[in-house]
């Protein structure tokens, strides 16, 4: 399979790897697989990495099959083979779950589940790192829904220790864009599947995402974004809301006199 990709995109994956130290030597890592453009990618430039790093690790996928369908874990099979790459399908009845209980919001439970199994598997397998294909829109998205949604200035980070489960979250793909990882995929010789999920494309967050890549469009706007997201000494934020009681108190003094 051709495992070449252009510098600029190499060298954006392993800044991050470099920057955030993703990868050590002796790290036993499972890259989430859904079949989708972002996880197939990543699996492709991982295991490019693989063969060519000096830092010695295993690369093995995981991929969970919610239930909906057959064909998707086939195939997976079929690309993980090609690239000499062991997989594991936890086969999960996700997909009855969300119908028996018609659930508001589907995505987030799946997720969760998902993670959930996919956790289970790795601790028993003796592995320290899970990768996401997760890129640098979606961390801008995450951002903005965090502003929009909670009130909150968060976003998705390039690595997340998980101490109960003694796991690393790792997002290699976090400084890439995904209409970069879009034109990748379709120049390799590989089938990218479409999901078997009933929900995709059919959630809130797909609409928010719509309205996002209007401007998502604009570089010098999605840059700003960027800078927005990191830690800097020049804030210029409202400090932290002041204790009730003594606001009140405070308050009151202003109409008391003395
Ligand atoms: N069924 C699955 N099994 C294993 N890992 C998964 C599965 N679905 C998603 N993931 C992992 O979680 C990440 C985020 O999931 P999400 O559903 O947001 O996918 P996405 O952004 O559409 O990415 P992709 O193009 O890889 O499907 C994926 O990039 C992948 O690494």
């Amino acid at each position: 399979m051709n495992l070449s990709f252009d510098n600029s995109i190499t060298a954006k994956v392993v800044k991050a790897i470099a920057e955030f130290d993703l990868i050590n030597d002796g790290d036993k890592i499972a890259v989430g697989l859904s079949g989708g453009k972002d996880s197939t990618f990543l699996l492709l430039i991982l295991k490019l990495f693989n063969q060519h790093f000096k830092n010695d690790f295993i690369l093995e996928a995981v991929h969970v099959d919610p239930g909906f369908d057959d064909s998707t874990a086939l195939e997976l099979k079929k690309i993980t083979a090609a690239l000499d790459l062991k997989i594991k399908i936890i086969k999960t009845n996700i997909s009855d779950y969300i119908a028996a209980k018609e659930e508001d919001n589907p995505c987030s439970k799946c997720a969760h589940f998902r993670k959930g199994a996919i956790i289970n598997y790795l601790k028993d397998n003796n592995f320290n790192k899970l990768a996401f294909g997760h890129h640098l829109d979606d961390a801008v998205e995450t951002y903005l829904m965090s502003i929009f949604y909670s009130g909150q200035l968060k976003t998705l980070q390039a690595k997340r220790y998980l101490s109960k489960n003694k796991i690393e979250i790792i997002r290699p793909l976090i400084y890439l864009r995904e209409d970069i990882i879009e034109e990748e995929i379709e120049n390799k010789d590989i089938t990218v599947l479409k999901s078997s999920c009933p929900y995709d494309g059919r959630t809130i967050r797909s609409e928010i995402r719509k309205e996002f890549n209007k401007f998502f469009e604009d570089d010098l706007l999605f840059s700003n974004l960027v800078s927005a997201m990191r830690e800097k000494n020049n804030r210029e934020l409202w400090p932290a809301e002041m204790d009730k009681q003594i606001l009140t108190k405070k308050m009151k003094n202003y109409w008391e006199k003395g």
